[in-house]
Parts: C-alpha cells; sequence; structure tokens
C-alpha cells in the first residue's frame, strides 16, 4: 500500500502518464499530475475525484521544458502536499521535424524534474528520500531507425538514470532512480508513426517501424502500469532499466566490460 505517500507524475493527462496515476490512486498515494494540456488535465481530475474522491488528485498545467513553469508548479505541489515520495517522469513526444523541441521534453524535461526531485527528496537537504522513475523506452536501449532524436533522447534518459542513480548511492541521498523501458504501446503517440509532420526525413522509413511492431507487438498501458508500481514498491531496485514488452517484464542486465573488436592503428 501507498497510503501516505505523494507521487508526482508529469504528462499524465492521458495515455502512460494517466495509467500511472491510476495505478498509484489505486493503491493508495495521493497524485499530483502535471501536463501541458490543461483541457485533459482538468477534466481527468474531476473523474479521479469522483472515482477516488476529493484530495487524491490535483491537475497542474506546466511544460517540462520550461525551467520556469516546472519550478513553480514544483513549489506549489510541495506547499499542498508537505512533501514528495515518488516522482516520475513520464512526459515526452516524438517530433523528428522540430528536434530541438523534442530533445528540450524528452532529455532537458526529465533532468530537470529528476533535479527538482532529488534536492527535494535527499536526506542532505532534510529530505525523506524517495523514489524517481524516469520512462524512457526499448528505443533507449537499441535504435528506432524511423526517430535517430527520439532514440538518442531516449539513451540519454537511460545513461542520466544510471549515472546519477550510482551518484545518489555514493552520496548517501537515500533516492532510488530508475529508468522504465517500454517496447511500444497504444497510446496517442503510436499513430505518430504515420505523420509526416512528425517523421520528418525519415517518413519514409514506416515500413521498418511496421516490421519493429511486428518484432515487438504493441502493449497496452494496464502491463506498463503494473510493471511502474512494481519499481515503486521495490525497494531494492535502482539505477535499473526495466524492459516491458508483450511477453513480460524484465530487468536490462548491462554488461560489465564493453565487447570491443580492436583494430591496428
Ligand atoms: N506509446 C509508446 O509506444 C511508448 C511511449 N514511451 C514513452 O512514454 C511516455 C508517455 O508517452 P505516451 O503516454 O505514449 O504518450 P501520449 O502522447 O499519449 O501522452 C503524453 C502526455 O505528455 C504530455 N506532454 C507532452 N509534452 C509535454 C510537456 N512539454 N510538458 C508536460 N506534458 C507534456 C501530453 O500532453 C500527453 O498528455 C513518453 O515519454 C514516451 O516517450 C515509451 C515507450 C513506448
Ligand atoms: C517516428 C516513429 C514513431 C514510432 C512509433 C511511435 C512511438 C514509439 C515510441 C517508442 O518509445 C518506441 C518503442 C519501441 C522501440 C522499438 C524498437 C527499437 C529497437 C530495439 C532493438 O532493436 O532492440
Amino acid at each position: 500500500m501507498l497510503k501516505g505517500k505523494v507521487a508526482v507524475v508529469s504528462g499524465a493527462a492521458q495515455g502512460l502518464g494517466k495509467s500511472f496515476t491510476h495505478i498509484l490512486l489505486e493503491n493508495g498515494a495521493q497524485v499530483a499530475m502535471l501536463d501541458v494540456d490543461e483541457a485533459g488535465g482538468q477534466e481527468l481530475q474531476v473523474q479521479l475525484n469522483q472515482q477516488f474522491g476529493l484530495e487524491r488528485t490535483q491537475f497542474y498545467k506546466a511544460d517540462v521544458a520550461s525551467e520556469l513553469q516546472f519550478t513553480d508548479v514544483f513549489q506549489k505541489i510541495v506547499s499542498k502536499f508537505g512533501h514528495i515520495d515518488i516522482f516520475c517522469n513520464n512526459a515526452g513526444i516524438v517530433d523528428e521535424k522540430n528536434w530541438e523541441k523534442t530533445v528540450s521534453i524528452n532529455l532537458s524535461g526529465v533532468v530537470r524534474g529528476t533535479y527538482l526531485a532529488l534536492d527535494h527528496m535527499k536526506k542532505q537537504n532534510g529530505g525523506k528520500g524517495g523514489i524517481i522513475i524516469n520512462v524512457a523506452s526499448l528505443a533507449g536501449l537499441g535504435p528506432l531507425p524511423s526517430a535517430p532524436v527520439y532514440t538518442a533522447t531516449k539513451f540519454g534518459v537511460v545513461g542520466f538514470t544510471r549515472a546519477l542513480s550510482m551518484a545518489s548511492q555514493a552520496s548517501g541521498y537515500g533516492v532510488r532512480i530508475n529508468a522504465l523501458c517500454p517496447s511500444f504501446v497504444r497510446t496517442s503517440l503510436i499513430d505518430s508513426f504515420n505523420q509526416k509532420e512528425k517523421t520528418g526525413n525519415f517518413h519514409n522509413l514506416a515500413a521498418i517501424t511496421q516490421s519493429l511492431m511486428e518484432k515487438f507487438p504493441i502493449i497496452e498501458v494496464e502491463q506498463v502500469a503494473k510493471a511502474f508500481l512494481h519499481l515503486v514498491k521495490d525497494e531494492c531496485v535502482d539505477g535499473a532499466a526495466l524492459l516491458v514488452k508483450n511477453t513480460g517484464a524484465e530487468y536490462v542486465i548491462f554488461p560489465k566490460d564493453m565487447e570491443t573488436t580492436p583494430i591496428s592503428i
């Protein structure tokens, strides 16, 4: 049970963020939902208030790419709930045309959210510790050719999470930091594979994406939410990347020694 725990989920208005919010509420937590989509977020809050009661959920409008908006909303959340125990950096987009926006949201937004949460949670600052979950992707472990910048941001999220987790352990912050790596999930993001305004120069590679979707069949948000909950609850897991596929969830084993091929120079 997560009764008494306070969680923050970015990109919570729909898709995976909505399913994480739902499972956190089902398990007793209070959830601050953050999203740029004000109408969607407000509508979801009304639904969740009816289902779980008032005071369990609060929606906040903010763009994770904006330092000002993210910091402001973070402070409002701490003022309302008193503290934060669980922080999920989930907001993300696919936009190979406006690739700088993709980096700003998918990577800079995750770094920003993680540092805000860490500063609040870490024991050195009087915090109680906690857990940060960064939503990466299978595309953070292997390349998605139709989305090179998306792939880069997700590799970045996995690398950042692993390095910061080691830093947190070495410094005794008391904060666990893990990455969640789903394969294709049935949300509106999936539609971007067919949209030229999202795929840009790589629109011709739709058939490759299609064959990857056959290799890694689309899964449902509920399955990813169960894996998310596992990361929240298992206090032994830190610095991990949890892959979620149609066959189940599995921790990625990163090689201790890199496999290389020597060349003569
Ligand atoms: N759907 C999929 O196949 C997979 C998705 N993911 C990742 O899961 C995360 C969630 O994606 P989905 O739920 O599929 O997408 P989605 O498009 O259904 O939901 C994303 C949510 O993030 C919000 N958002 C977008 N930009 C934002 C910003 N700048 N600030 C705050 N909120 C913002 C949107 O308004 C939306 O509510 C993303 O990081 C995505 O990369 C990872 C693996 C697979
Ligand atoms: C512009 C392309 C859009 C792609 C479809 C939309 C959303 C995808 C979101 C993801 O996060 C991708 C999920 C899985 C990636 C799949 C394969 C990567 C290859 C991994 C490997 O070969 O090991």
